[in-house]
């Protein structure tokens, strides 16, 4: 049995019998996974390697779909709707649940294409309108001050550091409503690792951020709420800082204190 957490407040999504396997493979990588996600607030996804974190993490923005032959059924509950349904407009999706990858991915254009790439495929032609969203969302990525005089240079110019808060500013452009980071800071220096963890911290003001991470450290640093999974199951949902100093599975206690993985 798993311990999931009943959140009180508001949820920005909430998974139900998830199950999902993989084109070929014998057994399902996630199963039965049931969750709530908190709405304006840090969920970290914690367990080791193989236990199907990142597996979970593109479900909620269907990047699966990208490859067929995928099978999952359950449900993904987003604003009243289950974003599983076949009928589901998947650019739509993918504006409202934006991803940041593990390596930036910059692409190969100006800094100020990459930020208004989203706003133009959603049909924003004002130049007045568009230079004051890029500026708005580079602010809010924390990184206006290092490119403001350089917006026409090539993005892949920029550091790694710099590069991932321009992903997070592309993504965030768009006015997301949940933000997925499949573990954001595994390239990065410590320093650019800060700068990403205050930011993630930053803008659950404004969205709802679910976080795959090996480290830790940085769970306990970023997030509200904690996930545990292992071997395809959510073995343990709950406040983070509970998790980690009071566990309530015994598989939960194991992990964190180093007996595997
Ligand atoms: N494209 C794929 N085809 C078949 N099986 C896959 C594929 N990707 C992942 N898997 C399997 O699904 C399971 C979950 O993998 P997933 O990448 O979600 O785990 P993870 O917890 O994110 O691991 P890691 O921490 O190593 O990134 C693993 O058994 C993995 O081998």
């Amino acid at each position: 049995m798993a311990s999931i957490i009943d959140i009180k407040e508001e949820c920005a999504l909430h998974v139900r019998n998830f199950e999902f396997t993989y084109k070929g493979a014998s057994s399902p990588s996630l199963k039965k996974v049931s969750m709530p996600i908190a709405k304006n607030a840090v969920t970290a996804l914690i367990g080791p390697s193989g236990c199907g974190k990142t597996t979970l993490l593109r479900a909620f923005n269907r990047m699966h779909d990208l490859y067929p032959g995928n099978t999952y059924n359950g449900e993904i509950e987003f604003e009243g709707r289950n974003i599983l349904n076949p009928k589901e407009d998947l650019i739509f999706l993918r504006t409202k649940i934006g991803m940041i990858f593990q390596k930036p991915t910059a692409f190969p254009m100006s800094i100020f294409d990459n930020v208004a790439y989203g706003m133009r495929l959603q049909g924003i032609k004002n130049k007045t309108e568009l230079e004051g969203r890029v500026e708005k969302a580079l602010q809010d990525a924390a990184l206006w001050k290092e490119v403001s005089d350089r917006l026409k240079n090539d993005a892949n110019g920029l550091s790694g550091g710099q590069q991932q808060r321009l992903c997070i500013a592309r993504a965030i452009a768009v006015e997301p409503e949940v933000l997925l980071f499949d573990e954001p800071t595994s390239a990065l220096d410590p320093i650019s690792t800060q700068g990403i963890e205050k930011l993630v911290i930053e803008l659950k003001e404004r969205v709802s951020i679910i976080i795959v991470t090996h480290n830790m450290q940085q769970a306990a640093r970023v997030s509200d709420y904690t996930g545990f999974m292992y071997l395809g199951e959510l073995i343990e949902l709950g406040h983070t800082e509970e998790l980690f100093v009071t566990p309530k599975e015994k598989l939960t206690q194991e992990y964190i204190t180093g007996k595997f993985g």
